[in-house]
């Protein structure tokens, strides 16, 4: 092999195979991270009844959210050659407890009575896909991308909103700070590096199947988003 394929080659493998895939599915990617919703949050023009669907629905989707992620933590202190998993998963796990209450100060501030929020169908096919990832026949390697994936759209999502030139109102500067802040990001940066280091050494069929998940994960949360047009 002559030097400079040899050199491209190392290039594209330290780029790491998740950046690979949402190069190939770049489309769905910034359907997920830069939603209507997301950006009439960033340009002002968020129409409040559909901010408080979303805050209901996702509230109900947050509590579903927890099990999966004790679920992701279990197995990272089973399955996982590196204690520093474990923590990473619990670093995220205890902000989940911080985010419930902010969920609920959150629902008194706009008045939205979480008892009786209904979820709806795109909340409902969410939950279950997280249940079927729960499956001990999912591989560690498979959890850990939709992991990554489920909390980089919200990061992504919130961080826009905060990026220069914003226009977001102050009274939704709270929710995008909770996803789009330094710390979130380099949590997620973390997740990222482990769910990288499983798919090193995974075989051709678990690479695919974290493919699929990644993609499954962007449009579960694209029609997530969508729910808010409903307001
Ligand atoms: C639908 C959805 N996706 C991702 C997140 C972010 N993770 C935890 O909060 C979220 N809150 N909701």
């Amino acid at each position: 092999m002559i030097d400079e394929e040899a050199t491209s080659m190392e290039k594209l493998e330290k780029r790491g195979v998740i950046n690979t895939w949402i190069d190939k599915h770049r489309s769905i990617y910034t359907a997920a991270t830069r939603h209507a919703f997301v950006v009439s949050i960033r340009d002002g023009s968020v129409d409040l009844s559909s901010f408080r669907t979303w805050l209901g629905q996702d509230y109900l989707f947050v509590r579903g959210f927890v099990p999966f992620v004790a679920n992701v933590l279990i197995r990272a202190g089973k399955e996982s050659g590196e204690t520093s998993d474990m923590e990473v998963v619990l670093g995220g796990l205890a902000s989940l407890n911080d985010e419930i209450e902010w969920f609920k100060s959150e629902g008194a501030k706009w008045d939205v009575d979480f008892s009786t929020v209904v979820p709806q169908t795109a909340n409902l096919e969410y939950s279950r896909f997280l249940e079927a990832l729960m499956s001990s026949e999912v591989k560690y390697s498979v959890m850990m991308t939709a992991f990554w994936a489920i909390e980089a759209v919200y990061q992504e999502s919130f961080a826009h909103c905060l990026e220069d030139g914003n226009k977001t109102p102050t009274e939704l500067t709270g929710a995008c700070h909770r996803w789009g802040n330094d710390g979130f990001k380099q949590y997620c940066s973390s997740v990222k590096n482990i769910a990288e280091r499983c798919l090193e050494n995974a075989s051709g069929d678990v690479l695919a199947e974290a493919e699929d998940v990644l993609v499954r994960v962007l449009e579960h949360e694209v029609a997530f988003w969508e729910m808010s047009r409903g307001g």
